[in-house]
């Protein structure tokens, strides 16, 4: 029997997750389960937390059974990173100030552990997005997103003029912040901030939400999971930048295209709980269920 591992991503700025770091390590330590970390980690981690240093890359999360995530949305968006290309999939504890992603909070961190460890858990696919941007024939970038491809503004003084495809068919010219083409997980993300619609995360499509556009018609678009967006930048106008997950950042100069499709390799979510997405809605956005005006007399 192979033996069991987990890999460790730790948001390790904080004292808290340090501190949690150290009591998951022993509990996995119990049940026979061997943790790695990554190299950058490491040295926040005390050295009774793993038994395998890694580094940062395509190979971390390979031949482990899930990556466990302390901390926030930005820190499982980082382990993603990880997890995507060995096929495993991530489990987030919150630690973090919203931890949307998250599946547990941390008062519950011992039952989160105790269920990987018995094995006591589905997992989910996401959807995500395949992303490439080029400059004529030349390839800028190719890479991906969990939750968006945002296309920005370089220069907070400046319009970003940019055109917008769908299925190589030309929708809509503006000017703009910039341009959010999101998943539905993304869609309670930047998307959500630029007015776009909440997705439930099993629905199978691709959200176009403009950020601040000078437009009479700059409404946010839901396409099929199978159409290809694609925006260009302005070849008169001011260069611009692709940002995936808020990590993956690429420089678009004038005349870039960016093109975007339902992705080949989904992300894999650990899921413990199983209320439904609404509550999770309502719960993490604190929406007023029962409305602020007191009832009618
Ligand atoms: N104006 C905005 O709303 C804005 C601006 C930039 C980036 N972002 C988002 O931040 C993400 C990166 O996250 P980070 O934590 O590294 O950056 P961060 O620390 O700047 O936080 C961004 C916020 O977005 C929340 N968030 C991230 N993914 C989410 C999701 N799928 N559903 C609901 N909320 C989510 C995080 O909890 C956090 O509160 C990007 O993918 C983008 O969606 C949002
Ligand atoms: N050890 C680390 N090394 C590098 N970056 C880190 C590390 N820990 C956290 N970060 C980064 O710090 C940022 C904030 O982390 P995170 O989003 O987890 O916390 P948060 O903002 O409090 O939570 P939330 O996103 O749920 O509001 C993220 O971009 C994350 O990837």
């Amino acid at each position: 029997m192979t033996a069991r591992e987990v890999l460790l991503v730790v948001h390790t700025g904080r004292t808290d997750t340090r501190h949690a770091a150290e009591k998951v390590a022993g509990w996995f330590a119990d049940a026979g389960i061997a943790l790695r970390v990554l190299e950058r980690e490491a040295p926040d981690l005390g050295q009774s937390c793993y038994q395998r240093v890694v580094p940062f890359g395509s190979q971390a999360a390979e031949g482990t059974e899930l990556v466990f995530v302390l901390g926030g949305d930005g820190t499982l968006l980082r382990a993603a990173e990880l997890a995507r290309p060995a096929g495993v999939p991530v489990l987030a504890v919150n630690m973090g100030r919203v931890g949307f992603l998250a599946e547990a909070d941390a008062n519950v961190l011992d039952e989160a552990v105790a269920q990987v460890i018995d094995g006591h858990y589905e997992v989910v696919d996401r959807m995500t997005v395949d992303v490439r941007a080029t400059l004529g024939n030349r390839q800028l970038a190719r890479t991906w997103a969990l939750n968006e491809a945002s296309v920005e503004k370089s220069s907070r003084e400046r319009i970003l003029d940019v055109r917008i495809e769908v299925d190589d068919r030309p929708v809509s010219s503006f000017g703009c912040d910039g341009v959010l083409c999101a998943t539905p997980t993304g869609s309670t993300a930047y998307a959500f901030s630029a007015g776009g619609p909440v997705v439930w995360p099993d629905v199978q499509a691709l959200l176009v939400v403009p950020s601040n556009a000078h437009a009479m018609f700059a409404r946010p678009l839901v396409v099929s999971p199978d159409s290809r967006i694609a925006v260009e930048v302005d070849p008169s106008g001011h260069p611009a930048v692709l940002c995936c997950d808020g990590r993956r950042t690429f420089v678009l100069p004038p005349g870039a295209r960016v093109e975007v499709a339902g992705g080949e390799i989904p992300a894999r979510l650990v899921k413990l709980r199983q209320g439904p997405f609404t509550d999770r809605l309502v719960e993490k956005f604190e929406l007023p269920v029962q409305g602020w005006r007191s009832p009618r007399p």
